[in-house]
């Protein structure tokens, strides 16, 4: 916001831009903004498509600015070595040894989606999930204790 006062040109452009998109509506909601990925740069922009990173060279190290997970220039993300070792090694483990079953017969079109905006967006409601064994560990990982603790309590806060 401070930006966009300093730069009345800019300020004016983003609200004319919006104004026309929005010309009638009483007001703005999360539906009316969801072309902001942007379908020129991604196929299915509104699609969860994990696949379209697994042969892309697009970087997610704060070089290609359609994809900054972890922003961007100088107050990036500092914890971003640690974030992606420690976020590989445990979904690995977590998708490796267990298989995964939402509670009581739920399915999957059913499970709630709302977000909830804090510092960081994060999921409103928690995730409950059932784990099941399906590849018995040789040696002991802090990660799996924990998922055959909650196997035998049958629900998983995520
Ligand atoms: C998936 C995990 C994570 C994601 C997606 C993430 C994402 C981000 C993003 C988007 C920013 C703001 C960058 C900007 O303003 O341009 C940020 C800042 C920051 N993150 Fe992370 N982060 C993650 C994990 C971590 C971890 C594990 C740590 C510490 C161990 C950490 C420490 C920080 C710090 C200290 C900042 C502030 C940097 C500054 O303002 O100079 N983050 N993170």
């Amino acid at each position: 916001m401070s930006e966009l006062m300093k730069n009345p040109r800019v300020m004016r452009k983003v609200q004319a831009e919006l104004r026309d998109k929005l010309a009638g509506k009483p007001r703005v909601t999360e539906d009316d903004l969801s072309d902001l990925k942007d379908p020129n740069y991604w196929d299915d922009a509104e699609v969860f498509r994990l696949e379209r990173f697994a042969n892309s060279t697009i970087d997610f190290k704060g070089m290609d600015m359609e994809f900054i997970p972890f922003g961007a220039g100088r107050r990036m993300c500092s914890g971003l070595a640690f974030a992606e070792a420690i976020i590989d090694l445990l979904f690995s483990t977590l998708l490796f040894h267990f298989d995964w079953e939402l509670p009581c017969g739920m399915t999957a079109s059913e499970l709630d989606m709302i977000e909830e905006m804090a510092l960081t967006v994060r999921r409103k409601n928690d995730l409950h999930l059932r784990p099941i064994l399906r590849v018995p560990q040789t040696q002991t990982s802090s990660a799996l204790l924990f998922c055959e603790r909650a196997q035998t309590s049958s629900v998983f806060l995520f």
